[in-house]
């Protein structure tokens, strides 16, 4: 099993690369990375993560780790889900609240799921996900569809919040830390 410090983070955004610094820098880790947008196939996301982290280790013929984002609103039965992407892309933080109106549950998990692969092995996933509801977009709309989720427990969405808290409950920060415990185990 190799150190977290030879293993390249495969991702295309500069937003989760930040966060994962940030929540891997306290420990004293400092994770190599690589910019690349990988293809996705399509299925659950178990299968979307670990297939991209397959073609990251294929590709890069070294230890990777991906992570793949899902929104899923319990009204709709966990759609969009791994497809957050394209909603977020063709509806806006307007038209993800609007999906919604015909509902009386505005609840969505957030779901961070990151994969570890080494080449030519089997994808070992690691799933962390923050219970929340789909608010109308407040604080600034830097990153994704932070302006539009709430954590359960808070009064600010993801976006509103200081980062230092949002990546101590973060879906994505309860993801990693499975990976660590993997990794160290
Ligand atoms: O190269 P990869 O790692 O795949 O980066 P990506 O931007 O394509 O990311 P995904 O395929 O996982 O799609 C997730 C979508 O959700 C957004 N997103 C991811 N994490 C987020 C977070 O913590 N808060 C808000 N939006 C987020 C992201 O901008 C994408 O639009
Ligand atoms: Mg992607």
């Amino acid at each position: 099993m190799p150190h977290i410090d030879n293993i390249t983070f495969v991702t295309g955004n500069a937003n989760k690369l930040r966060e994962v610094q940030a929540i891997l820098s306290p420990a004293g880790i400092n994770i190599r990375s690589e910019s690349l947008d990988l293809p996705e196939l399509q299925g659950t996301l178990t299968q979307v993560s670990s297939e991209k982290a397959r073609t990251a280790a294929n590709l890069l013929k070294c230890p990777v780790l991906t992570e793949d984002t899902s929104l899923c609103f319990t009204a709709m039965n966990g759609l969009p889900g791994p497809y957050i992407k394209w909603f977020m892309q063709g509806l806006g933080h307007e038209g993800l609240n609007r999906m919604l109106v015909g509902f009386d549950d505005k609840s969505a998990d957030a779901v961070c799921t990151f994969a570890y692969c080494e080449p030519g092995k089997e994808p070992v996933v690691f799933e962390g996900r923050t219970r929340g509801k789909i608010v109308p977009a407040r604080g600034p709309t830097t990153f994704g569809w932070d302006a539009v989720f709430q954590p359960a427990g808070f009064e600010e969405t993801y976006a509103e919040m200081d980062k230092d808290i949002k990546n101590t409950i973060s879906h994505r920060y309860l993801s990693l830390q499975k990976v660590l415990d993997f990794l160290k185990a």
